[in-house]
């Protein structure tokens, strides 16, 4: 999992480019002071201004360090992340297969009742 995070951008070429600094909280989930899910909620994005809202002491921005694993080109970052459901399957904005089987679920029955009536009607015995 890789929080993104550019509280320390790096200047390559002044004024040009910066880098955003990449950090996998994987392992630190568990042991954050402030939960998991506002790590979750920071995740593949830029999470700098939610870090720097909280007020983070000195000792943890050292121990930001351990988690430190790489610079990423700011310009390739989405600005909203895709929302992708972890359990359930992409909605199906197709309508289309429910609507068939709805239909099919009135015919079949009425077809059944009509081919009783017709068989009745030739197999009758004036
Ligand atoms: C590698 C990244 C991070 C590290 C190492 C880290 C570390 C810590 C530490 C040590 C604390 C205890 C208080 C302190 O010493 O300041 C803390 C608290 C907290 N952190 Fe983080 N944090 C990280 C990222 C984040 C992010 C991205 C968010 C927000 C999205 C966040 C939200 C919070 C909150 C809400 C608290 C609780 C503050 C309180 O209740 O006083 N942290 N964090």
């Amino acid at each position: 999992m890789l929080l993104i995070h550019c509280h320390f951008a790096l200047v390559l070429e002044k004024n040009k480019w910066f880098y955003m600094q990449v950090y996998d909280v994987s392992s630190f989930m568990d042991d954050h002071p402030g939960g998991d899910e506002v790590l979750i909620s920071a995740t593949g994005k830029d999470a700098t201004n939610d870090f720097e809202d909280v007020g983070h002491s000195d000792s943890a921005r050292e121990m930001m360090d351990k988690y430190y694993i790489g610079d990423i080109d700011p310009s390739t970052v989405p600005r909203k992340r895709a929302y992708i459901p972890l359990e359930q399957p992409a909605y199906n904005q197709d309508k289309t297969p429910e609507f068939i089987i709805k239909i099919l679920q009135i015919l079949v029955p009425l077809l059944i009742l009509g081919l009783a009536f017709v068989v009745r009607h030739y197999t009758k015995k004036e």
